[in-house]
């Protein structure tokens, strides 16, 4: 019979008395302790899991936006590339994880939603940052955070720094393609509206890629990170529909309404509309 193999005869390390172990440099005691479901429901623990891990990739997607935005700003396009296919990726992994949570059906969810009570995803603050880095400036949605000063001066911190949007429109011009100067020296708290001269400008750059390989590269970017957002959004609310149908949420909106209208919001809308031109 054969003896079960014994990795430490070829030196694999077996004491951590007094050196660091996997769970120690990973924090696992805290990570695997910070799960607390409220019922005894068979579902609660992958609902926590899947919000706790979107979270966590939201985290690491945070860092690399804001790499990417000091990059473009600093005119280091290759380095903010890879940054930007990486967040892409990271929302192709949340896309994927809706496929778990799908395993959910309304008959199991309906076990433990009234302990949720007023929670709901609306009010995660990495969510709401992401959307302000990127240039989805709504400042009612700062409302739900107001009894957190933390969180409030964090979001208005984002909402005074240009986006990531606002940092590609900037390149645009000093890279001697005329951007509007109210684009140039707008509110960079308010909302970004959509102008006719940033069509052109795009234009100018979908037109002639080989004279603009940089920018045509960036904006491909940036469109391919808008293209998996919108897929996050709209497994959000066929998620919602299956699990929920047409009730009302928890967060106190309208629910698959809300989340339908979100659908409409555009992140870099001439990067879009620049498509119909060409
Ligand atoms: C069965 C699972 C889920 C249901 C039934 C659900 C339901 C909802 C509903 C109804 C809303 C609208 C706000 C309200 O509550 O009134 C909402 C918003 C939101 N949910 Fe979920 N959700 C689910 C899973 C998730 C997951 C896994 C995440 C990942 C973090 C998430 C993140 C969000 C975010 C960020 C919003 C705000 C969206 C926005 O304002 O555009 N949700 N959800
Ligand atoms: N808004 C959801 C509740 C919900 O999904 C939720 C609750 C607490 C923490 C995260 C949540 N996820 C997304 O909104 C509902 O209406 O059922």
């Amino acid at each position: 019979m054969n003896q079960p193999y014994d990795p430490s005869t070829e030196g694999a390390k077996t004491d951590f008395s007094d050196q660091m172990s996997y769970g120690d440099y990973l924090a696992l005691d805290a990570v695997l302790t910070a799960q607390h479901p409220l019922t005894d429901a068979q579902d609660e623990l992958l609902f926590i899991i899947q919000h706790q891990t979107s979270e966590l990739w939201m985290k690491l997607a945070i860092r690399e936006i804001t790499a990417a935005r000091d990059a473009i700003r600093e005119g280091r396009l290759q380095p903010a590339f890879k940054m930007l296919a990486r967040v892409s990726r990271i929302f192709e992994q949340l896309n994927n994880a809706w496929d778990v949570l799908r395993t959910m059906t309304p008959s199991d969810y309906t076990t433990f939603r009234d302990a949720l009570g007023p929670s709901s995803g609306f009010q995660s603050y990495q969510y709401r940052q992401i959307e302000f880095m990127l240039g989805n400036r709504n400042h009612a949605m700062l409302r739900p955070h107001a009894h957190r000063d933390d969180i409030t001066e964090m979001l208005n911190a984002e909402l005074a720094t240009p986006s990531l949007y606002d940092e590609a429109l900037a390149l645009l011009a000093r890279e001697g393609i005329a951007v509007p100067d109210a684009v140039l020296s707008r509110d960079v708290s308010a909302p970004y509206e959509a102008h006719d001269d940033v069509i052109a400008a795009w234009h100018r750059v979908y037109n002639a890629p080989e004279k603009h390989w940089p920018l045509y590269e960036l904006a491909e970017k940036l469109v391919d990170f808008e293209d998996y957002f919108r897929r996050w959004r709209f497994n959000h609310v066929t998620t919602v529909e299956r699990v929920i149908g047409f009730k009302r949420g928890t967060g106190g909106t309208g629910g698959v309404s809300y989340l339908k209208k979100m659908l409409e919001v555009e992140l870099f809308p001439e990067l879009w509309r620049v498509r119909t031109t060409l």
